[in-house]
């Protein structure tokens, strides 16, 4: 994509950019498993530990962007003047370049969604454990997460009008994909702890790049249920309103949430479960490369 990052006073964005958004976003560093750990503290319960972690910051995340309406000129490419840029796309690629120059994306969990940046990194290289098979390492999903965020997702959290927030809107937009793309791109993770676990059980379907039979391997109902009964309960209580008062008695009172929690249920089920599931499957079909 030929993109100039002279094209736009970029300067502009840059200083209403930061401000807000990285005091919310500096919360992501906080739910890592591997940063911190050796690879043999990493079990399969400890990355499901780390994956009921990440969904509260998700929950919180797309409640935050539910607070400001959809903004419609935030994705409109005509309206920065920008030869096939919309507002958000030009906030997401500057911020990522920033957060590239500042480590961000030392830490193999975590995926620009524009990789073409030009790095000047200001802080020297952090040595983090090589948990991931580096043949497989670099599957990724981004741009169906983009997609999916932007043309599914978005339409339902947010209500439709325009009330001029549109760096606060992007910056939102921003956090909700990097914490699902985080989440999703964990199955990376996932796939490598199940596969050293029990190799024999996986040969035969790679050797074969058979990805039914993977995808059989790496499904568990069970598991899926629970994350996707887990979230909508977390939409509902993080998402109520608190007040005061009492309920009236005669129960007419109908509780409003922020998010609707069938929405983050859907999403999981619908969404971030079989991306999860896709990306543990293309990265064992490279497992043995
Ligand atoms: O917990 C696992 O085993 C995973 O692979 C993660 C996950 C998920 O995305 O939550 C994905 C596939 C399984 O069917 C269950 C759950």
């Amino acid at each position: 994509m030929a993109y100039s990052r002279t094209n736009y006073p970029h300067h502009l964005l840059l200083t209403f950019s930061l401000s807000s958004y990285l005091i919310f976003s500096s919360l992501c560093y906080c739910i890592s498993v591997s940063d911190s750990k050796s690879d043999s503290f990493i079990t399969i319960d400890s990355l499901r530990g780390s994956l009921e972690d990440q969904e509260n910051f998700i929950v919180f995340s797309l409640i935050e962007r539910a607070r400001y309406p959809y903004n419609y000129p935030a994705y409109d490419p005509s309206y920065l003047g920008l030869k096939n840029y919309s507002l958000v796309e030009a906030f997401v690629r500057d911020t990522e370049a920033i957060e590239a120059n500042f480590g961000r994306y030392q830490n193999p969990e975590e995926l620009p969604f524009f990789p073409d940046y030009k790095a000047f990194p200001l802080v020297p290289p952090f040595k983090f454990s090589q948990i991931l098979y580096p043949p497989a390492s670099s599957i990724n999903v981004s741009r169906t997460i983009w997609d999916m965020y932007f043309n599914k997702l978005l339409p339902l959290i947010a209500i439709e009008g325009d009330d001029g927030n549109y760096q606060q809107a992007a910056a939102s937009d921003l956090i909700c994909l990097q914490a699902l793309s985080k989440r999703i791109h964990y199955g990376r993770f996932v796939a490598e702890v199940k596969f050293r676990n029990t190799p024999s059980d996986y040969l035969s379907a790679i050797h074969a790049k058979d990805s039914e039979t993977l995808t059989r391997l790496v499904t568990s109902k069970t598991v899926e249920e629970t994350v996707t009964e887990r979230v909508k309960k977390k939409a509902e209580v993080f998402g109520q309103n608190v007040t005061l008062r009492e309920a009236s008695k005669d129960g007419n009172e109908t509780t409003k949430y922020k998010v609707d929690p069938s929405v983050v249920s859907n999403l999981y089920g619908e969404w971030v479960i079989p991306l999860t599931k896709q990306v543990e499957v293309n990265y064992l079909l490279h497992r043995l490369d």
